[in-house]
């Protein structure tokens, strides 16, 4: 396993350019399995999930063509269904969250879909039942084999059936399961209590323009019209909201002057607001983010009856469960207390602890509930050693780290591989003391 080892306390500068998304390239290359024609993606993330998932298809007999570094031509005209019962493959389509999304199109397309329970972070209960509640409502048979974890749907003789749906909740990944599996249903389906985040609409967008019909992108009530078969296209993944969240909360907590370039404004949401209710400045221009070096720190703005405030997941349009650990140690160093309320997963804030070595204040409720009394510089966090438990955990440790005086040394680097690309590399172009040993 790889460490990081940083030295902080280092203000950093420049410029700094988003990557392709990684939730919105897990979506996508699924969606590569509906047609049997070529399907060019542009700005794909090179991570390891997004690489896992690439192999994944190419085991699955889909035809890679890699074009300039981001771009992949992918062609799916000779899909080897069977592998899906193989040994190999129950190791590796268990190996990441975003896999699952290969049953929905598989499911449309060859009439059956296989999966292993996915892995993906370990924050807490993770089900699939909007999942296959989903497919069972467009007709398919379901299975699942509580041995091996294995989860099977297979379409009735005849295909798929459009129908309404309303979703038990709105699931990211699960309604991008279900479009993919109704866009080639017979006759109509609605899909109510549908995720809407700006990765579900550009999976609608790319789908429209492979011949899909639907409707109320953007909205919770999406109308899929099934058609026939699906055609080529060329997509390209917007820049990773996440990505733009954390280096937000880096040059803040850092005291550096940023701008993050090309950031797609109109799909960041609650995203720039969120971290300006922490005191942080964030100015538009044009399509960039720049940050000011934040000298003399930040000021946590209160609710208008001055009560304490609060920064609370939802499902989109509203902030992001994935930004709420980057907001939780940019708090520790503002001037002020917020109390971070992890509404959706209930095993995501554990990682406080390791702030809490480092001197941070904070007070853990319940496993859904921080408050943190920010420090407002006056006592620098401590290096130290830590370990990272998830993506945003690692992320948030590494923004600590890099704040913290002294050198720190994070282990298990693996998880913050997975979501950030070259992330040792692109931080030292604008400064920072990292090594990876
Ligand atoms: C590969 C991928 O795209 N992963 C993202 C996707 O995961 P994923 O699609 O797995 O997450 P879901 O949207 O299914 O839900 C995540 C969790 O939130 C709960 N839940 C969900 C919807 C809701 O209305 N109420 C509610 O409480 C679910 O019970 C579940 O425990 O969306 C999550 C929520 O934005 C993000 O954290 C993940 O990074
Ligand atoms: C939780 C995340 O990813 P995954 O759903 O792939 O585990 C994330 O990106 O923060």
């Amino acid at each position: 396993m790889g460490i990081f080892k940083i030295e902080g306390g280092i203000p950093l500068k420049g410029e700094i350019t988003p990557q392709g998304a990684k939730n919105e390239a897990l979506q996508i290359l699924c969606a590569v399995l509906l047609t049997g024609e070529k399907v060019r993606i542009n700005n794909i993330p090179d991570i390891i999930d997004i690489n896992k998932l690439i192999t994944l298809l190419g085991n699955l007999g889909v035809k890679i063509q890699r074009n300039e570094p981001g771009s992949i031509t992918f062609q799916a005209d000779e899909v080897n269904v069977g592998y899906l019962e193989t040994e190999a493959f129950k190791k590796e389509g268990g190996a990441l969250r975003g896999s699952i999304m290969i049953v929905g199109p598989l499911l449309a397309r060859f009439g059956r879909g296989y999966i292993p329970k996915p892995g993906g972070d370990k924050i807490g209960r993770r089900r699939l039942d909007t999942h296959f509640e989903g497919f069972i409502n467009l007709g398919a048979k379901f299975r699942y084999n509580r041995e091996d974890h294995f989860y099977g749907v297979e379409s009735p003789e005849g295909g798929l059936t459009g129908t309404d749906m309303l979703l038990d909740e709105a699931s990211v990944t699960g309604t991008a399961n279900i479009v993919m599996a109704a866009v080639l249903a017979k006759g109509v389906t609605t899909v109510y209590n549908a995720a809407c985040e700006p990765y579900l609409q550009q999976l609608c967008k790319m789908l429209n323009s492979m011949g899909a019909k639907i409707t109320g992108v953007g909205s919770n009530l999406l109308t899929i019209e099934g058609v026939e078969s699906l055609g080529g296209c060329e997509h390209r993944i917007l820049p990773d909201m996440i990505e733009i969240g954390s280096w937000i909360g880096l040059a803040a907590m850092t005291k550096s002057e940023i701008t993050i370039k090309n950031v797609s404004w109109e799909n960041l949401g609650l995203i720039p607001n969120t971290f300006r209710k922490l005191g942080i400045t964030i100015e538009k221009r044009g399509d960039d983010i720049y940050i000011p070096a934040h000298t003399n720190g930040y000021e946590v703005k209160t609710d208008i009856d001055g009560s304490i405030l609060t920064i609370a997941d939802a499902p989109w349009p509203g902030f992001t469960p994935d930004l709420l650990s980057i907001v939780l140690v940019v708090a520790t160093q503002a001037k002020g207390d917020v109390l971070i309320h992890q509404k959706m997963f209930e095993s995501r804030l554990f990682f406080v602890d390791k702030l809490i070595d480092m001197g941070a204040k904070i007070m853990l409720c319940d496993p859904h509930r921080a408050v943190v009394m920010g420090h407002n510089f006056e006592s620098q966090l401590k290096a130290t050693t830590m370990s990272s438990p998830d993506i945003r955990a690692g992320i948030s440790l590494l923004i600590a780290a890099l704040s913290a005086k002294g050198t720190s040394t994070i282990q298990n680097i693996e998880q913050i591989d997975r979501g950030y690309e070259r992330i040792d590399e692109r931080l030292r172009a604008i400064g920072a003391k990292i090594v990876r040993a």
